[in-house]
Formats: C-alpha cells, structure tokens, sequence
C-alpha cells in the first residue's frame, strides 16, 4: 500500500530533502502542506500516514512551532529523525540574473534562512528589504511568478532549478557547520531506508515536575546521570496554564524500552512527576549533501 507522507512544502524545501532522504526506499506519496500545523494536523486527523517537519536549526534553537503543537495540537510520536546539512543558495529571476547584486530591493525567505545567512546578505545587498515567507520554497515560487519584481530568494538549490531561476551563488550561509534537524511522526513504526546508518536511538520525554517540590529539575536529571544515560537536549516550554508554568521536554540517548531508561522513567514518576513518552525513535545524521545527490 502506497503510504502518504505530510511535509512542509511546497516542493523544494529543505523538508522536502530531509523527507526525500528518509523514506527513498518506500513506495510513497509526498505530500506538501504550506504550513507546520498543517502537516501535524494531516497526520493527526488521518488525512496523511506520517509527517516530516523541523525541529531544530543550528543557528535559531528549536523550532518552538513544532514543539508546541506536539505537545498542545496533536497526539503522535515522533518515530524517526535526520541531522541533515543545510545549504543555502540565492536564486534570482533570469530575467535580472546579470544585474548587479545592489540593484535588488527585496529578498523572500524563511526567517531561518534569513537568520543563517545574515551576514551574507549585509555584505552583498544590505539595501534590500526582507520579506518572510512561510517556507525557503515558497520564496522562490514568488519570484519565479513575479519576473518583474527586482527581487532575490534564499532556498535550495533544487527549488531554483525546479523553478528555472539562476542560482546565482551556493553556500551563502555564515556558518558551514549549519544543520537542521528533523523529525518524522506517525502511528505506525517504519523501517528507514537500509543504507541509512541509526547512529543513535533517542527517546523524547514531556516531564511536568510537582508544584512547590524543590531540586526536582535536580533529581530528575540525576536519574539519568548516575546511569550514565546520555541527554542530547533539554529545554523547557510553557504549559499553557499560567505564568510560570512550564513542560520540560528531554531528549534521551537510549530506547524507552532498555532497562536503564524503564528504571528512570519508573523514578521520575516516583518523584510526582508526569511523563508522557514523546517517541523512542532512530536517529540519522547525514555529513555530506553530496550523498543525497542520487
Ligand atoms: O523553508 C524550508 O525550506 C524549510 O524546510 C524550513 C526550514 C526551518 O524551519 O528552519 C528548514 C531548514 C532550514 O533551517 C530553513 C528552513
């Protein structure tokens, strides 16, 4: 059966790479929503299999968007995720392709690409005015349907070329070391494609510590350390219900299902505290763009 796969779209994002990537060895059908709730929510209501969306950029944190509907939208575990290399490229119209680069007045991106090439763009267009978009390909959609616009996009390489923009230069984040991560959700459990080495399996847990119990943070995280359970991420988000109240969201180096992690989690409830198991999943990490060019 032919599997259907939500990602924030339209085609050419970043997400829709990561998404390629994951799932390139299943018969299935990738579906592209304009946004992040959109994407959970086509998962959630059964409308989609499984879903791909961001969860974390190198230069911006976490993607608060996708945690917060995780947690407050919608109910379904995270089963997988990529640490996938962004690259990001400028695109120009080809009717403006040989204009000099301070001609340009605008520049359409997503406001994480913006961020990741910020020093770039003060260097080469400082006049140019920002313009957010939904999506790095949404971006380039708009220009390639405004020829007359003296504008530039900031997207993928594969977004300019499906769009028959010029890529007028690659590379053009600040930083080399700039990777995304990303994480596909679903209620049924998926082999990803073979050749994909799982570095690590991750368990991702939302502890509500007891009201007015002081060093739970403390002992929570002591039932990791002293059994040397390796924690990737810790942050914490509000709970929705007053100022003050938070969710502290905990990313595990281990299956829920090993005896150290059923142990922690037994003792974590031990001290009063709510855990709701937000998947135990593998985790990829791509080095090197050039091994998704096939
Ligand atoms: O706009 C895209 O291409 C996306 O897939 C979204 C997104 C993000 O949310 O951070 C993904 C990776 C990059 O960091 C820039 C944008």
């Amino acid at each position: 059966m032919v599997e259907t796969i939500a990602y924030l779209g339209p085609q050419g994002t970043f997400t829709h790479e990561a998404t390629q990537l994951l799932f390139s060895n299943k018969n299935s059908e990738l579906v592209p929503y304009p946004t992040i709730p959109d994407v959970l929510t086509a998962v959630d209501q059964g409308v989609s299999d499984l879903a791909v969306v961001p969860v974390e950029t190198a230069v911006g944190g976490s993607v608060n968007l996708t945690i917060d509907w995780l947690i407050h939208h919608v109910d379904v575990p995270i089963i997988g995720e990529v640490i996938y290399p962004i690259s990001q490229c400028l695109l120009v119209h080809p009717q403006h392709a040989n204009r000099p680069l301070q001609d340009f007045v605008r520049i359409y991106s997503h406001p994480q690409a913006i961020a990741q090439c910020q020093e770039k763009i003060d260097e080469i267009c400082p006049q140019a005015e920002i313009i957010y978009t939904e999506s790095t390909a949404q971006g380039a959609t708009i220009l390639q349907s405004n020829p007359e616009d003296l504008a530039l996009a900031i997207g993928t390489k594969r977004a300019g070329e499906t769009r028959n923009l010029v890529i007028k230069e690659e590379d053009i984040q600040d930083h080399q070391n700039n990777f995304t991560r990303f994480i596909a959700i679903g209620h049924k459990w998926v082999d990803f494609q073979e050749e994909q080495k799982s570095v690590k399996h991750k368990t991702s847990l939302q502890v509500t510590l007891p009201s007015d119990y002081p060093g739970a943070l403390f002992q929570v995280l002591a039932t990791f350390s002293w059994r040397k359970i390796n924690l990737s991420h810790i942050e914490s988000r509000p709970t929705k219900t007053g100022l003050g109240n938070y969710f502290f969201i905990i990313d595990a180096e281990l299956s829920h299902e090993h005896v150290l992690m059923r142990g922690a989690l037994a003792e974590i409830k031990a001290l009063g505290c709510n855990v709701r198991v937000l998947g135990s999943y593998p985790s990829f990490q791509v080095n090197e763009l050039q091994s998704l060019k096939k």
